[in-house]
């Protein structure tokens, strides 16, 4: 990470004093694809009856790494579209507008994050992909569309490679890993990307052999060591014997 300026914008959440600006407690969550990662900030903001809240009144909100993905430049688009470009390589991430991100967040910030199209692999409006990860997104196919994290007092920020880099691994104040076995993990992954990602078969499992799976090895699952608490099988877990 250079440091250089990202063009993430930010205004304050309160405007006369920083004093009553909010630092929220900032949590972590990763895990390989289909883990389970989503559904379990779903039901940590269903426990927490935030789920049918507004925007504006939420405690707690939950951000996904992939409203992170950089813009791919046609030729790389055109990879992708193919299944040869790997989205699971750090280099896809922009870590950088991430970091700034969760700065400004940190600091009480209201913020704008882009929103990820996965059918069309760029930035486009899907409202509720990135507020409860996977249900039922409404489509807007403008382009550059940004959502509005709202200061809160917890923030869950969710994705394959969110430990990946120590400067933002070192922001989270509590990190978790989602474990679940990778013959399960794939099994979901088909379902879900025919279903709702605009994928066909050969394509997902093209992706997964060529990239998926190498780089959760390589990237991924070497985080793990850093979580605080490890939650295998994911929102099958109840915590009960
Ligand atoms: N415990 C579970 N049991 C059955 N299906 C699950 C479970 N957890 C997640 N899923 C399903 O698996 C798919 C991927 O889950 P998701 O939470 O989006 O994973 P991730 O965010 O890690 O990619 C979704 O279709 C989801 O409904
Ligand atoms: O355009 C895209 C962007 C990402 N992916 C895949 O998504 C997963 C990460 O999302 P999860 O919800 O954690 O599964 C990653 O494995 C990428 O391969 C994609 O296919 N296309």
């Amino acid at each position: 990470m250079d440091g250089s300026p990202t063009h993430v914008s930010y205004e304050r959440s309160k405007s006369a004093s920083n004093i009553f600006e909010k630092k929220p407690f900032l949590i972590g969550v990763a895990g390989g694809t289909a883990s389970g990662k989503s559904t379990v900030c779903r039901r940590i903001m269903e426990k927490l009856g935030q789920d049918e809240m507004d925007d504006t009144q939420r405690q707690v909100v939950c951000i996904t790494q992939d409203s992170f993905y950089k813009e791919l430049n046609s030729e790389d688009g055109l990879k992708a579209r193919k299944g040869k470009y790997n989205f699971d390589h750090p280099d896809a991430m922009d870590f950088d507008l991430l970091l700034d991100t969760l700065q400004a967040i940190l600091h009480g910030k209201k913020c704008q994050v882009p929103v990820y199209d996965y059918s069309t692999n760029s930035r486009l409006l899907v409202y509720f992909r990135i507020l409860k990860g996977s249900c039922a997104p409404l489509y807007s196919r403008k382009k550059d569309e940004f959502i509005t994290i709202h200061p809160a007092d917890v923030v869950l920020l969710e994705g394959i490679l969110v430990f990946y880099c120590k400067e933002i691994r070192d922001l989270f104040h509590m990190k978790l890993f989602v474990d679940t076995d990778s013959d399960t993990r794939l099994m979901r992954r088909v379902l879900r990307d025919v279903k709702e990602r605009g994928r066909d078969l050969e394509h997902v499992l093209n992706q997964y052999l060529l990239f998926v799976k190498p780089s959760f090895e390589n990237f991924c699952l070497p985080t793990k060591k850093f979580a605080d608490v490890i939650i295998p099988r994911g929102a099958d877990n109840s915590g009960k014997l």
